[in-house]
């Protein structure tokens, strides 16, 4: 059975974290070996919070993955420096990147450089996404293999903020943000046309904390940023877990059995 539907969100969900992370493993095994057979490469996309922690808990030891052909983007990073707690590439680091063996020319940080200038350092990113990206195709925005999303209790995803001017970007690939209202303050992200360019974009959510907003986004029709993710030929994913998903009465399917 093909885990996707095209045009549909499918809702996956899980009775606990531990199988969230299981089911997390088993789909990005396979668009990870998708990728590699189709293109040689795995481009991904992952965001901070929560989410590199469900990621690679059961993904780490998958000796099936080849991690050497991973390309490795951060949805969105704050502008600290790479050995700073706030750093989402640290804690990618001390949750994946140290057990697997992801080329470390092909993790994409934010310039430790330009952390002091958002500006500067969202020029930079875009110019190493052009490296990887920008190829004979000479593509308008990066189509990445996947992006993994985490959402806020106010509906953010990446730095892209409930009410924020940074929702209407419609050309840029990365963009400064220097009033994050979740600290700290300068962070740069993608975009919306990058995160809806993705041929597979999958938002991960666990706990009950996330009950009223999996309702409101999941449920009610609307424009939170996290409901703006919409790709436009790609697949969008849910995985969540069953406190997470309490609330929520769109289709949802048992995610292991499913997947
Ligand atoms: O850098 C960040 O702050 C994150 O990328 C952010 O977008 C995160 O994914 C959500 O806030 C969800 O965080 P939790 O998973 O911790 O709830």
């Amino acid at each position: 059975m093909p885990i996707h539907t095209p045009g549909a969100t499918q809702i996956y969900t899980f009775p606990d974290t531990a199988a969230l992370s299981k089911g997390l493993d088993k789909y990005v095994a396979k668009l990870s070996q998708e990728a590699i057979k189709r293109h040689d490469k795995f481009t991904v996309a992952i965001s901070g919070g929560s989410l590199p922690k469900q990621l690679s808990a059961v993904l780490k030891d998958n000796q099936s993955v080849d991690f050497t052909k991973w390309i490795v983007y951060f949805a969105d990073e704050r502008c600290v420096p790479l050995d700073h707690e706030d750093s989402n590439y640290l804690l990618a680091k001390k949750e994946l990147f140290d057990y697997v063996n992801i080329p470390e020319e092909n993790i994409h940080t934010i310039n430790p450089d330009l952390i002091n200038d958002p500006d500067e350092a969202a020029e930079d990113y875009i110019s190493q996404l052009a490296g990887t990206f920008a190829t004979k195709d000479s593509v308008r925005f990066p189509v990445f293999d996947l992006i993994l999303l985490g959402v806020g209790p106010d509906g953010h995803t990446c730095s892209l903020f409930p009410d924020h001017e940074l929702l209407n970007e419609t050309a840029s690939w990365c963009a400064p943000i220097i009033d994050s209202p979740k600290p700290p303050p300068r962070r740069i992200t993608f975009t919306f046309p990058v995160l809806n360019h993705a041929h597979h974009v999958a938002f991960v959510a666990a706990g009950a904390g996330k009950q009223d907003m999996l309702h409101q986004l999941l449920d009610t029709p609307g424009q939170l940023p996290a409901q703006r993710v919409k790709p436009i030929t790609g697949t969008l994913s849910w995985f969540v877990d069953d406190a997470a998903a309490a609330k929520v009465t769109s289709t949802k399917h048992q995610g292991l059995e499913r997947l």
